[in-house]
């Protein structure tokens, strides 16, 4: 049997230098673990839709998507995920937590002591490249 590959997006939200992330519900799959809220493509739209979407029926927030950061792919067993990060910037609304369990706001340091999905790594190491280029290309 084929497996379901799912195309999934997540954005990145930074607020003073700390960076937005939410627990999943223990009874959801990959049940417990943090991520970086998003959710499925639908038909018809650009990851950049689906992302604000999303993040307005989780967060209750507007979003302007902004630089990709990375691709992941992850094969669950049950399924792969093929997850897209992208940084996005919250344009107005206050967070309502529709679809987690708890949320942090958390430094780049810390972001190491959360357990996250498996899909979210080669993303978060893409965010810690990001800031060091930035860092160092800032004069
Ligand atoms: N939103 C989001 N989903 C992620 C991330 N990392 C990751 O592996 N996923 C996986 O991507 C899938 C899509 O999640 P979803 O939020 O749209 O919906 P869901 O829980 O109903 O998904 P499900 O149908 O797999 O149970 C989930 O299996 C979830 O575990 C992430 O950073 N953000």
């Amino acid at each position: 049997m084929n497996k379901p590959r799912l195309v999934v997006v997540a954005g990145v939200i930074e607020k003073q230098g700390n960076y937005f992330i939410a627990q999943r519900f223990d009874n959801a799959s990959q049940g417990g673990l943090w991520e970086f809220p998003g959710g499925k493509i639908e038909v018809g739209e650009t990851p950049s839709q689906a992302l604000e979407r999303e993040l307005y029926e989780e967060l209750a927030i507007r979003t302007v998507t902004g630089l990709w950061l990375a691709d992941s792919v992850f094969d669950y067993g049950d399924k792969i995920v093929e997850l897209k990060g992208y940084l996005s910037h919250w344009q107005q609304g206050e967070i309502q937590l529709n679809s987690h369990q708890q949320m942090a706001w958390v430094s780049l340091s810390q972001l190491g002591n959360y357990q996250f999905c498996a899909a979210d790594y080669p993303i978060i190491t893409a965010l810690h490249d990001y800031i060091a280029l930035k860092s160092h290309t800032e004069v």
